[in-house]
């Protein structure tokens, strides 16, 4: 029963539209050659976690879909537009499109919880009207779950919480794409799930594209349909969690233990 579930899962995606679509992707640092061919195919709805050692080219890929990095070699297309060939106006538009979560979910220090979700909603959504902003904060701190946040200081909130109202702030300007590069790092194991819970939550409601680059196997088991092993610059290995978790490859298999 459970195969049948996961066969129509692929199937249904496999016939959505590519939101982003890596080519051939090849960077180098120096002598360092980084990512040595990266190819990744990401559709509408999916959400793709990317697994690997520390200094593999997991953010180094995604700063080439943001356009932060420029690759040497293949092409990135977000949205259907490359995003090399992209002006700097359109580059600004298209990021508006995409929402980022980092480790440090950096949230204005000298700011409320308030003011950071406002901030967010002036910058990219042009939002001025108080009641609009009013009822946009409520909704979003009551979908993470601190509907009691909104007058807080960054300061006054744990780690956990903190990340919550990260998310809040990404998500509050309906971005089409979230990259989230560590998303649970730093976190206790419960507010970790807790985390990716959240993630799989608000991915469903507001039905987001997602590349998440993870340590952590709870989150990766939790909020992906697709893994992606990354190693030495190149994926090793594809699958859903479960039929990774079954492999008998030994590079997949030291993920598992
Ligand atoms: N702007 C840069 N200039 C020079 N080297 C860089 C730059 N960005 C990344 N690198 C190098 O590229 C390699 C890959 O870095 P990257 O941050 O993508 O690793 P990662 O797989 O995300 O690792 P981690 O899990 O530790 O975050 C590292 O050796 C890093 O030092």
């Amino acid at each position: 029963m459970e195969e049948v579930a996961e066969k129509a899962k692929h199937t249904a995606s496999d016939q959505k539209e590519a939101v982003i679509e890596i080519k051939g992707l090849k960077k180098s640092f120096g002598k360092k050659q980084v990512l040595k061919n990266i190819n990744l195919s990401v559709k509408r709805g999916e959400n793709v976690v990317i697994l690997g050692r520390s200094g593999t080219g997991k953010s180094v890929t995604i700063q080439c879909v943001v356009g932060m990095l420029t690759p040497d070699k293949g092409t990135v297309k977000v949205l259907g537009q490359e995003v090399e060939q992209l002006n700097d106006r359109e580059l600004k538009e298209l990021r508006t499109k995409i929402g980022f979560l980092f480790q440090s979910a950096a949230l204005y220090d000298s700011m409320t919880v308030r003011e950071n979700l406002e901030f967010a909603l002036k910058r990219v959504m042009r939002v001025t009207n108080q009641s609009e902003l009013n009822k946009r904060v409520k909704e979003m701190l009551e979908n993470v779950g601190l509907p009691d946040a909104a007058e807080k200081m960054p300061s006054d909130l744990s780690g956990g919480m903190r990340k919550r109202i990260g998310l809040a702030r990404t998500l509050i300007v309906h971005p089409e794409i979230m990259l989230y590069d560590e998303p649970t790092t730093g976190l206790d194991p419960i507010t970790s799930r807790e985390i990716s819970q959240l993630i799989l939550e608000m991915q469903r409601k507001y039905k987001t594209t997602s590349i998440i680059i993870t340590h952590d196997m709870d989150c990766a088991r939790v909020v992906s349909d697709r893994v992606l092993i990354m190693d030495d610059g190149e994926y090793k290995a594809e699958g859903s969690f479960d039929e990774l978790s079954k492999s008998k490859d030994e590079l997949v298999k030291s993920y598992f233990i």
